[in-house]
């Protein structure tokens, strides 16, 4: 047969077939990007190559495999698509491992498999329900014992570090679906110091390893929901496992082909498909996310995205992560008009989950997080009204458009001056009614035209100061020592300061002066963040004051406090022009909660006048019958719980940021006894604990005596003081702070015990004393002078029990009076102390916490008691009247409390 009978057989296309082996060329190469790392999927090796060069990696949809000694026999133990998608999990991870399993919880299952009994966990206390509900099981049914703490402050790790006994810390962040950032590298690092063998284990579904890789960071194993981001179209479940230490794959490994959970071949196709788009499909997805957070900011809802210039964890997302994701939450206030904003949506699906190509709309606190039980939502600060949403790729102009809609059909914003804006929520707008008396068609004064005065308790902590900032609950109760304060509004652009009670210090600024460009609004109802603002702060010092060694000793502080709380909550452009001057009947800085106080007050005067609180009208006094008139009979007591709930606890937590300024790092329980008066039993949020105020109540028929060292000292110093022991020490620290616990626990049992008679709990609280104080001693914050307040009281003829009280370092001591000690014998303890040059104050505790005189308006106020000695200035007159001002200004420090209570009615908490 010639060559020309040969019979050629067509290739079964018309294409050119490409050269089998295309030239070489050299160059030096650039390691592939993440999205072509992404695009390109690898054979694992040569014993991998596809016999008829697939392009896309066959399904092997089979169980079994045949012959003896090959790569695969069974597919529960290994499945070539599987092996693909592992090897491609890996690279674009930059792990040494990976495995893939039937979904996330799976993922969770297997390597909690790991823990042993009687080890313990740390996790993160905003989680997802279902790792919560896991690792609920593992406690009850595992002896896993598992501590819940806020990682967003890293040290909140550290009481919780147990060398030979804590086996894995539980990362998520940002945290679903708060948003909140948690420092990774940094609690790698505190946890690898002090329990080496402890696994880090996070949680990376949120952010998909596109924006974030955490065995970069210090992770031992990081495991994602690969149902979400690196499936992205919701038509699959998986869970994906990473990791570098052979030890962790081998056992990992092992427990999955025990159980069986590792991936079917068709899900691992699908799921490799998925992961070949993933870094498109993010960069779509989170660009549209930042778009949706910045319109609900601007509206004013309480929104949490890392992207937002506000949010607290911005700075540390941005070095652990290379991307702010795809899912954003947000507060409307009001869990009804929550639940009509996701019934209003058309575009947004309502559904579980996240990560899909198309947006997603939920409620976590009803969908997703409702395994958390209500109380423990509440106790982690889950907000119940809380919507997420988990943008897609769909345009983002009808993403918006969508979102607008239902927020207008749920009447959530309204259509004003050509733009969008929020309706206040109805709680607030029926408060506000209720305080302006709608209509007010009498006074068309604008509010800012009136006087606020407010008032709040100072306090004395019986037990738990110091350690409280570290978790330990504190016992503490209102002193009838009050700071007050007064505004009157000025009408001259200017806002003015007079601290009577430090150097009578005042100072004025011209309102447009301020440092406006340094300031982030925080619109109202939106929470500080829990850092303070440094470019505020810096701001402030730098271009509003005075250099701090020029102005008297302590009015610094108080004027920074001032200026950074009337800056943050101005918003809409309404910056009031008054004057606001501070008295108060208590000693500063000596340990009675001064400082918190003087918070509660500026926050309190400052919420009233930028109108973010409002106060109801107290109700109608006592009116004895008449003619037609059944009368009227009054029974609260002096108008207490007259102040909403809403409006003490928002005063309450702007407290706590003044408090931030003065004291660095307060636990918050000053301010609270301060805002809520009575006596309670506070436990900061973060720390594990059940945290929160519960009252106490037998507190107020014990009698104390306060003595003031008068040894100056600095709260925040010694705060400081505490912490760094702590870091220095945490074993020994952590065990006085768990006996300081104690104490609390068995003060506040014998406080409630109807059984225990009045004896018993007198010398039970003596000795709690007793031993509260030795511990204070031993983190070093008594003084000289305490302890010889201390020997003075316990002296033969006394016999009393005295502890410090507060910061210590000089300050204030407490003495508790039993019941049977004599009128004759006090008196001559006074004079004891008195005559070592030390103060006395015989308070009674317990009374009522922030006091607004409301509403404050000079029609209903009855003619000060005192008689005026000049004519009021002219803008210091309200309405025609004068004004309080010259008499608080002016008024004799003893009769200043008397004089205030006649002023007019008081609301309180
Ligand atoms: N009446 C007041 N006017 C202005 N600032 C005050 C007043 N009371 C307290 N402060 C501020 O609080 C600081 C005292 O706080 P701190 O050391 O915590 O003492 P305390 O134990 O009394 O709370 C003062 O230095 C001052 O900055
Ligand atoms: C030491 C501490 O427990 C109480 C401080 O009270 P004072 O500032 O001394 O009144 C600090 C705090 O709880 O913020």
């Amino acid at each position: 047969m010639s060559a020309d009978n040969v019979v050629k057989i067509p290739p079964a296309h018309d294409l050119p077939t490409p050269e089998p082996e295309s030239p070489s060329i050299p160059r030096s190469r650039q390691p592939y990007r993440f999205s072509t790392l992404c695009a390109t999927v690898e054979t694992p090796d040569a014993g991998h190559k596809d016999q008829h060069g697939s392009s896309s990696v066959p399904i092997y949809q089979t169980a079994t495999f045949k012959g003896v000694g090959g790569h695969y026999d069974y597919t529960r133990s290994g499945n070539p698509t599987r092996t693909h998608l592992e090897h491609h999990i890996a690279k674009i991870s930059s792990a040494e491992h990976a495995f893939v399993v039937s979904s996330g919880m799976a993922a969770l299952d297997v390597i909690t498999r790991i823990l042993k009994p009687d080890t313990e966990v740390i996790a993160g206390d905003d989680i997802y329900g279902g790792t919560h509900r896991l690792l609920t099981y593992l406690r009850t049914h595992m002896g896993v014992t598992v501590h819940h703490v806020d990682t967003t402050e890293p040290t909140s790790v550290l009481p919780h570090l147990n060398p030979g006994k804590t086996a894995m810390v539980l990362l998520e962040t940002p945290t679903n679906p708060l948003l909140k950032i948690v420092d990774i590298a940094r609690i790698s690092a505190l946890v690898k110091e002090k329990c080496p063998d402890a696994t880090i284990v996070v949680d990376n579904t949120m952010m998909s390893p596109y924006l974030q890789r955490p065995l970069e960071h210090g992770a031992d194993i990081v495991y994602d929901s690969a149902t979400k981001y690196l499936s992205g179209h919701h038509d699959l479940m998986a869970g994906a496992i990473v990791c570098n230490r052979d030890d962790l794959a081998k056992q990992m490994a092992f427990i999955i082909n025990s159980v069986g959970n590792a991936l079917t071949p068709f899900d691992s196709f699908l799921l490799l498909r998925g992961i070949k788009t993933l870094a498109i499909r993010m960069d779509r997805q989170q660009s549209t996310a930042m778009l949706v957070a910045q319109l609900l900011s601007r509206l004013g809802f309480v929104t949490h995205y890392p992207g937002l210039p506000n949010h607290p964890g911005k700075e540390v997302h941005e070095r652990i992560a290379d991307g702010y994701g795809a899912v954003l939450s947000f507060q409307t206030g009001d869990v009804a008009l929550s639940e009509r904003i996701v019934a209003a949506t058309r575009l947004w699906g309502i559904s579980v989950s996240f990560g899909c190509v198309n947006s997603l709309i939920s409620m976590p606190c009803v969908m997703s997080h409702a395994s958390i039980d209500p109380a423990t939502r509440a106790a982690r600060g889950l907000p119940e009204d809380l919507i997420r949403l988990c943008v897609g790729i769909e345009d983002p102009a009808d993403l918006i458009d969508d979102l607008q809609h239902a927020l207008l059909e749920a009447g959530a914003i309204m259509f004003a001056a050509n733009d969008y804006v929020r309706i206040p929520n109805p709680i607030s707008r029926a408060v506000e009614k209720l305080a302006l008396g709608e209509p007010r068609r009498n006074d068309a004064r604008p509010r800012e035209d009136r006087e606020w005065f407010v008032s709040a308790p100072g306090k004395v902590i019986l037990f738990g100061e110091h350690a409280v900032v570290h978790g330990v609950t504190a016992i503490a109760a209102s002193v009838d020592l009050r700071c007050y304060g007064l505004t009157s509004p000025r009408h001259d652009g200017k806002l003015s300061v007079h601290l009577t009670d430090i150097g009578d210090y005042r100072h004025e600024w011209d309102v447009d002066d301020l440092p406006w460009d340094a300031v982030t609004p925080i619109p109202p109802g939106e929470p500080h963040p829990d850092q303070l603002d440094p470019r505020l702060m810096e701001a402030i010092s730098a271009r509003a004051l005075p250099p701090a060694d020029e102005m008297p000793r302590q009015t610094h502080g108080s004027l920074v406090a001032f200026l950074y709380l009337y800056m943050t909550l101005a918003h809409g452009g309404h910056r009031p022009s008054f004057h606001y001057v501070t008295r108060t009947t208590l000693p500063i800085g000596a340990g009675l909660g001064s400082s918190a106080c003087y918070s509660v007050c500026i926050a309190t005067a400052l919420l009233l006048l930028h109108q973010r609180i409002s106060v109801p009208p107290l109700p109608a006094p006592t009116r004895a019958p008449g003619a037609g008139d059944p009368g009227h009979v009054h029974v609260s007591h002096q108008g207490r719980r007259a102040i909403p709930a809403v409006a003490a606890e928002e005063a309450n937590r702007w407290a706590f940021v003044a408090e931030k300024v003065l004291h660095g790092n307060p636990s918050g329980v000053d301010n609270s006894v301060a805002v809520f008066g009575g006596a309670l039993a506070y436990t900061r949020p973060g720390f594990g604990r059940k945290s929160g105020m519960e009252p106490i109540q037998g507190f107020k028929s014990l009698r104390f005596l306060l003595v003031d060292s008068k040894v100056p000292r600095d709260t925040k110093k010694l705060v400081a003081g505490v912490a760094l022991k702590k870091l220095e020490d945490p074993e020994a620290i952590n065990k006085i702070m768990d006996s300081i616990q104690s104490i609390s626990d068995e003060a506040r049992r014998a406080l409630a015990d109807p059984e225990l008679s009045r004896t018993s709990l007198l010398s039970a609280l003596a000795a709690l004393i007793n031993e509260n104080h030795a511990h204070l001693v031993s983190l070093g914050v008594s003084h000289r002078s305490l302890e010889t307040i201390r020997s003075t009281t316990a002296a033969e003829q006394f016999r009393l029990s005295t502890k410090l009280t507060g910061a210590g370092g000089g300050g204030c001591a407490v003495t508790l009076v039993p019941d049977d000690f004599s009128d004759s014998s006090l008196r001559a303890l006074v004079s004891a102390l008195q005559a070592a040059g030390f103060g006395t104050y015989s308070t009674s505790v317990g009374g009522s916490g922030l006091g607004i005189l409301s509403p404050y308006n000079h029609k209903e106020t009855r003619a000060p008691v005192t008689p005026p000695e000049t004519p009021a200035e002219s803008d210091d007159s309200v309405d025609g009247t004068s004004s309080l001002r010259q008499y608080f200004e002016s008024i004799d420090g003893s009769t200043l409390s008397s004089w205030a209570d006649e002023c007019g009615r008081w609301a309180y908490v």
